[in-house]
């Protein structure tokens, strides 16, 4: 009997166009294409969804002051308590409690030094200015000690923390009137195709522009500030004009990426002297997507215009090009089990929607055709699926919707 002949392993043949970055390695060059955008220092008002360039650390104490948490009588020592006086928040250098001695005090105002505890306005009894209580409040009952949030010098946040309503809130409180952050990148939308409608139904060979809804907002949610979406018809010149004339840290194009008589992405770049850093990636949907250099540094992220191949370039480029420039730091990635094996593409990356479930499962979504958004819809996530498909159980990294 002869051993079975070895059956050889054939390594996965590219059908992708030669020089395609793997996706993984694709992702890592958008996210070190670029510096953070340099620091700056903005009102607390101004400051809102940029992101911290420094530490938060505390200007003073928190609480600044011993200060009453109830609206009642800072009293010294055990009862009853002599009563003279009151308290009130905002008023500065009460006079000292002598023992035995009681105030009316409201809560938020500063304690006066000698004062053991507060006694809450409804477990006390006032009888000819003398104060008694049932119970006399513990030590320290109903007070807020200086420091107890923090004290000065604190690191409250760190670096790479966006400015959140919270945020503003907790600056304010530990004594800033300004924060020093990395801006919002700014991002310009360019959506190209003459077949796209503004409005109403498809007709003609004309589509709906279904890019120019759903990228705007989902870039502010990734950290950008979208100064607006042009629709730029398919000449050469018409889109050389308006990468050339656009002012943003980053310009988003969408379709014209592949090589159609009115695909002219890659000639008005090389019109332009951009430097290509991506061209082609290794990835369904969305293989044609790029990223390049403007002259000046700006860069150009060049979407696909099939929708899903669209969001797929969002993932892949987008992000971690704009996460870098805002400053942000690189997110866990993390791992779900997928429920139903997911058949692969032989040699490029699959990045499909996913629903996520409460015990770490995420299964496969329908619909996901590139030209399709029905799945992204219903999606929770995206789940990478490696060269060659995953098997059901296997646990593959998922890629949030920041939105
Ligand atoms: N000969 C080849 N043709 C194509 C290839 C290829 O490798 N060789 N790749 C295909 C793939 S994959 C994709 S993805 C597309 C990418 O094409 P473009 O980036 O040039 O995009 P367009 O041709 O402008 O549009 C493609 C498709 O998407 C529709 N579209 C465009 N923009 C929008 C929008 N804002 N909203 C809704 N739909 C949009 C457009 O009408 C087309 O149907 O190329 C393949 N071809
Ligand atoms: O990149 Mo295209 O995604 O297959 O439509």
């Amino acid at each position: 009997m002869t051993a079975p002949a070895e059956v050889p392993k054939v390594s996965p043949q590219p059908t992708h166009r030669p020089g395609a970055a793997p996706w993984p390695e694709a992702r890592r060059t958008a996210r070190t294409a670029a510096r953070p955008l340099p620091r700056d220092s903005r009102l607390l008002a101004e400051a809102l969804g940029h992101v911290l360039a420094r530490p938060l650390s505390a200007l003073t104490d928190l609480p600044a002051f011993d200060t009453s948490a109830m609206d009642g009588w800072a009293v010294a020592g055990p009862g009853p308590w002599r009563l003279g006086g009151a308290i009130l928040a905002g008023d500065s250098s009460p006079r000292p409690l002598e023992d035995g001695a009681a105030v009316r005090i409201a809560t938020g105002a500063q304690l006066p030094r000698g004062a053991t505890a507060v006694l809450r306005s409804e477990e006390g009894e006032v009888l000819g200015g003398i104060l008694t209580a049932a119970r006399a409040p513990g030590l320290g009952q109903d007070v807020r000690p200086r420091g107890q949030e923090c004290r000065t010098g604190d690191e409250l946040l760190s670096t790479g923390c966006p400015v959140t309503p919270a945020v503003l809130g907790l600056a304010a409180a530990a004594g800033y009137d300004a924060l020093t952050v990395v801006p919002r990148p700014t991002v310009e939308v360019l959506v190209l195709g003459d077949e796209l409608l503004p409005a109403g139904l498809p007709r003609d060979g004309h589509v709906r522009d279904a890019l120019g809804p759903l990228l705007p907002p989902w870039l502010r949610g990734l950290g950008a500030d979208v100064l607006g979406t042009r629709r730029v018809g398919d000449t050469r010149e018409a889109l050389r004009e308006a990468v050339s004339s656009s002012t943003a840290d980053v310009v988003v194009t969408t379709g014209g990426t592949a090589s159609g008589p009115v695909d002219f992405v890659h000639s008005v770049l090389s019109d332009l002297g951009a430097r290509l850093l991506v061209d082609g990636v290794a990835v369904r949907p969305g293989h044609p997507m790029l990223l390049a250099v403007l002259p000046g540094g700006r860069h150009l992220v060049g979407l696909p215009g099939n929708p899903l191949a669209a969001v797929s370039g969002v993932l892949t480029l987008a992000e971690p090009l704009l996460s870098t420039l805002a400053g942000l730091p690189r997110a866990d990635a993390y791992a779900a089990a997928l429920t139903t094996a997911v058949p692969g593409h032989p040699a490029d990356t699959r990045l499909v929607p996913v629903t996520l479930h409460d015990d770490g499962g995420a299964s496969a979504l329908r619909f996901h055709g590139p030209a399709m958004l029905r799945g992204l819809a219903a999606a929770d996530a995206f789940a990478v699926i490696a060269p060659g498909g995953a098997d059901a159980g296997a646990d593959v990294e998922i890629l949030e919707l920041r939105w």
